[in-house]
């Protein structure tokens, strides 16, 4: 089912530079281009173009520059990874390659090392785009790329705390608490991903990975794709439960990266994908047709606010959809992030569950590929305010006083939420309720 290293060809009416616009680049071009930046750099400090960041798009800031020339890595052909690394187990499978652990001979400490095999275009796109965006704390640091004939080995930062999907499955639905720190994250690495001009295109909790102590690392940059001021790409690319609408219709932006965390954030809180079906054409009809009823059922418990993210990152209408700065900025994420809970008295324990029971989600790979859990490091994900689920009838009240606190900040921030600005535009209602029995379909599967 699978075609995930074919991708997605840019929109040919933009103007890419020659040497990104075939997508053929190598490694070779990726380091003469940093050669070349760095030159400008020291003739040029302030205004230096930079590589193959500011090639695509000039003058995009300071960041761009920094994530040009700081990234450590070591490339080339002339050391082998086995005289300097030793090979450990398989942690991770994918169709075009596998994870494994490895430990330095020099300093003993642990890595995941992910070996491609050549052959596809998409596979150098990965290791660029993975030396672009490392340096973030969101992203999963990138060490060390060896080539050989047949593969690369790109030597990253080892993920000790699994994948995001086992946590979501093990423990159901999140705290709004839990869920919005958790989702805050995630938009931190987007909003950088997006202004280092990159779409991930496959943004899903099987993606995102967890440190030992809790932090989260955006991975998996296989179906990541270049992307430039008003440029659009195509090729249908993505996870069929998180793909955007537009993708299905053909063209489209980085806010495809939005609708995906918006699946997340639906899954995080309510314990379900919203938009499921029997069939991959069923889930695509779903994508392009449900309208979410957030006023009932599984809803009742979670505040306005989040149900107003919700529908916001769900929007079809991909101008009315918000960005990730907006989310970021958004009254709910602003009233249970860290920084804002410092501010206010309020009693922290807020929890909401679906009819009082605590549903696990309903995951499409639940149990397969977990690595290494580490369960001590399992309640860091959470603002360290974050209290244990609970089910009880005070979640009520709670619920309403943050509706209370965010609306008012919603008046200071950012307009009130238009409703028809949600899941619009309106087509046939189908009912999203139908079918939860996505881990026999296997419908996550990027494409
Ligand atoms: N840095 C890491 N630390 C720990 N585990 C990792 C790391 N990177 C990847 N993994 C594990 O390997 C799995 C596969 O990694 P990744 O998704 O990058 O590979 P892929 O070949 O693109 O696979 P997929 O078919 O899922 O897209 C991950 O789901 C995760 O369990």
């Amino acid at each position: 089912m699978r075609k995930k290293r074919k991708g997605s060809e840019t929109d040919a009416s933009s103007n890419v530079p020659e040497i990104l616009s075939s997508n053929h680049y190598s490694l070779e071009d990726c380091s003469r281009l940093k050669k070349r930046c760095k030159e400008d750099a020291d003739a040029e400090p302030v205004a230096s173009s930079c590589g193959i960041s500011s090639l695509i798009t000039p003058g995009r800031g300071l960041k761009r520059k920094i994530g040009c020339i700081d990234v450590a890595t070591q490339m080339g052909r002339k050391k082998k990874i086995e005289d300097e690394y030793v090979s450990g187990e398989t942690i991770g499978q994918g169709k075009f390659g596998s994870v494994w652990l490895c430990r330095s001979r020099l300093s003993g400490a642990e890595y995941a090392c992910k070996t491609l095999r050549k052959g596809e275009e998409t596979v150098h796109r990965e290791v660029e785009i993975m030396q672009h965006l490392s340096g973030h704390p969101g992203v999963v640091t990138l060490l060390a790329v060896y080539e050989e004939a047949e593969c690369f080995h790109l030597v990253m930062e080892l993920c000790s705390g699994g994948r995001l999907i086992d946590r979501m499955v093990k423990e159901g639905p999140y705290t709004e608490q839990r869920a919005a720190n958790v989702l805050k994250e995630v938009m931190l690495v987007i909003k950088y991903c997006h202004d280092m001009g990159v779409v991930h295109r496959d943004i899903k909790p099987e993606n995102i990975l967890l440190t030992t102590s809790g932090k989260i690392k955006l991975a998996d940059f296989g179906l990541a794709m270049r992307i430039s001021n008003g440029q659009n790409l195509t090729g249908l690319a993505g996870s069929p439960a998180y793909v955007a609408p537009e993708v299905l219709s053909g063209s489209y932006s980085e806010k495809v990266d939005i609708w995906s965390a918006g699946v997340l954030l639906h899954a995080l809180l309510v314990g379900v994908l919203p938009f499921q079906g029997n069939s991959l054409e069923a889930v695509f009809e779903a994508i392009k047709n449900v309208k979410l009823d957030f006023q009932k059922g599984m809803w009742d418990l979670i505040s306005k606010p989040a149900r107003d993210l919700v529908g916001r990152m769900l929007t079809r209408d991909v101008s009315a959809r918000i960005t990730a700065d907006e989310v970021l900025r958004h009254p709910w994420i602003l009233f249970y992030t860290e920084p804002t809970l410092k501010c206010l008295p309020v009693k922290t324990k807020l929890k909401h569950q679906i009819g009082g029971s605590c549903r696990p989600f309903v995951a499409p790979e639940a149990g397969s590929g977990g690595n290494r859990i580490d369960d001590s490091s399992l309640s860091e994900v959470s603002s360290p305010l974050s209290s244990p689920q609970s089910c009880n009838s005070e979640d009520q009240d709670d619920c309403v006083l943050i509706d209370v606190l965010a609306s008012a900040i919603s008046h200071v921030r950012i307009s009130e939420p238009k409703r028809s600005r949600l899941c619009g535009p309106t087509g046939p209602s189908i009912d999203q309720q139908g079918s939860s029995n996505m881990k026999a379909n296997n419908l996550c599967k990027a494409f």
